[in-house]
């Protein structure tokens, strides 16, 4: 059997996309979308609080396009939290104005590829900081699954170990030109979810998201072994912009 590169994980994610049922929303009165909209910043507000006391991450974000309105990301230790965490929203007053149009399940992971030899991931304070993480308070965000490629000539997973490991090195010295601009998040999901790994990007300017896109495509590792499902891409939202973007003008 091919030699299999081992993976560290971390946290379990949840990208949760919802599109809001703005029909329903405008049908109700002020006072009860009041009484929503608070549960609502409630609720987000101790999603978050989880962040500060290293016990998981969140982030909220309004996606541009017509496939989602809103992504909620969630980062816990267990499924089980994760679950949770959904059906906290899911039971709140404002989750009955919207549906859900996308989820996607998986688990921070970093490949041992380019690993530094004698560093143990339990202890490492960056190891860990990179499995546990705290999201990048940027302005926008940047999700989609990826598959690594298994056709015929093309078969990631038949390569031997040191020709995989040069294309993951060649990947990461693309991916390091934009350190500053754009940090990114692995997340693993064989045997999770639909594709093989989650990226999600972060930047304060969304045009690096397609510059750092297009010029990995040129790079071997996706231009020969990448396949891709849907890209979303949206900006973050603190509490007042969640706020704003329910409040209707009396009309
Ligand atoms: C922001 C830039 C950036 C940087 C610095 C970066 C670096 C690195 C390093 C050093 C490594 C290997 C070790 C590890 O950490 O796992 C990886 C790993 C990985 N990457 Fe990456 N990547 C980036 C960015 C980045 C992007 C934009 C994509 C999407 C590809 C594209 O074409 O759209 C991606 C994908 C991945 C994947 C799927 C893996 C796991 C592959 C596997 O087979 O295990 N990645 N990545």
């Amino acid at each position: 059997m091919n030699e299999a590169v081992e993976t560290l994980e971390g946290w379990y994610a949840l990208h949760d996309m919802r599109r809001i049922d703005w029909k329903a929303w405008r049908s109700v009165s002020a006072q009860e979308r009041a009484r929503a909209v608070d549960e609502l910043i409630a609720l987000t507000r101790a999603f978050a609080e989880v962040e500060g006391q290293r016990k998981g991450a969140y982030g909220q974000y309004h996606m541009a396009g017509h496939k989602a309105d809103l992504m909620f990301l969630h980062m816990r230790p267990t499924i089980q939290e994760l679950n949770e965490v959904k059906a906290r929203f899911q039971k709140s007053r404002f989750a009955d104005f919207t549906e859900p149009t996308y989820s996607y399940v998986s688990v921070v992971e970093l490949s041992s590829y380019l690993a530094k030899p004698g560093v143990d991931p339990d202890t490492d304070p960056y190891l860990q900081g990179r499995l546990k993480p705290v999201l990048p308070k940027t302005e926008y965000v940047c999700f989609y699954p990826m598959n690594k490629r298994r056709q015929g000539e093309d078969n990631w997973y038949m390569l031997p170990m040191e020709q995989r490991r040069e294309m993951m090195k060649s990947h990461g010295l693309i991916g390091r030109k934009y350190h500053g601009k754009v940090t990114q998040i692995i997340t693993g999901s064989v045997g999770l979810d639909d594709w093989e790994w989650g990226v999600t990007l972060f930047a304060d300017d969304p045009l690096q998201f397609k510059k750092l896109v297009y010029e990995m495509r040129f790079d071997e590792a996706s231009a020969r072994f990448g396949e891709f499902g849907g890209f979303y891409v949206g900006n973050r939202l603190g509490d007042e912009g969640l706020a704003r973007l329910l409040h209707l003008e009396a009309r």
